[in-house]
């Protein structure tokens, strides 16, 4: 049996990536919006715009605090946070959303987005996912890591210098290896079963383009920070 132990270095690693992933969220009046009266699908999809593009800036901030980030060539900065822009969110909204809503709140959040305009081929897949996520009971420093790994991607598109994107997800990979097993000793294929998320993930980056598509179409506006980071418009 292999005696798995994270080293002082991963442990100091751990403690970054996990202090910036919770200290960056966003605000709860947002969020909390969402859970108060009846809206019209205009106003519904308005607040779930808002949330998104509060989504958006805590990404940018965690991802500056991932250490190495801010030394890769700046190009490379934006191609990555471009190209895994909507995984994070909805990795982070997953998350977010199976932990912090109270029960009984779900049902109000899903008739929240499943009312705001949002067509139902993609509502299949983006509950699918947040299901497979929440059955996970992921801890903080997973959740954070898998976040971390996910922004750190080296085959997006426009990356020129991949190695250096390797040299930094490589650490968080193996880190979040050694967490699996010593969080979940009973589960052997916990590790492998995140990284399966993450290969989830990239269908919905598909859906969602699709989405954009008709929103435009039904002239929904988004905001310019959304505008930029999913290069509508
Ligand atoms: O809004 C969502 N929610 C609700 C949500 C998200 C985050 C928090 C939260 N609280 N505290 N921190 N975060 C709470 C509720 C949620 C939950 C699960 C999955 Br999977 C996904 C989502 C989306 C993500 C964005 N899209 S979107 O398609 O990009 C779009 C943009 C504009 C209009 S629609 C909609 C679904």
């Amino acid at each position: 049996k292999e005696k798995v132990e994270i080293t002082k270095e991963q442990q100091a690693l751990m403690k970054v990536i996990a202090d910036a992933y919770n200290r960056h969220q966003i605000p709860q009046d947002v969020a909390k919006k969402l859970l108060q009266d009846q809206y019209s699908a205009e106003e519904n999809f308005l607040l779930l715009t808002e949330m998104a593009t509060s989504q958006v800036q805590v990404l940018v901030e965690f991802t500056k605090n991932i250490p190495g980030f801010l030394s890769l060539n700046h190009e490379d900065q934006i191609a990555l946070l471009k190209g895994s822009a909507v995984e994070a969110m909805f990795l982070r909204s997953a998350q977010v959303f199976s932990k912090k809503m109270p029960n009984g709140h779900n049902e109000v959040l899903e008739d929240r987005i499943r009312r705001s305009g949002i067509s139902e081929e993609f509502m299949t897949p983006m509950f699918n996912f947040y299901k497979s996520i929440g059955v996970l009971h992921m801890v903080q420093e997973e959740q954070a890591l898998l976040t971390a790994i996910t922004i750190l991607t080296p085959d997006r598109p426009y990356v020129k210098d991949q190695q250096a994107v390797e040299r930094l997800q490589e650490p968080m990979l193996d880190l979040l290896r050694k967490l699996c097993v010593l969080q979940h000793p009973q589960k052997p294929q916990y590790f492998a079963c995140l990284l399966g998320r993450l290969t989830e993930l990239r269908t919905l980056n598909y859906y969602h383009a699709e989405m954009l598509t008709s929103w435009r179409m039904n002239d929904h506006k988004f905001t310019p920070l959304l505008c930029e980071i999913w290069d509508v418009e």
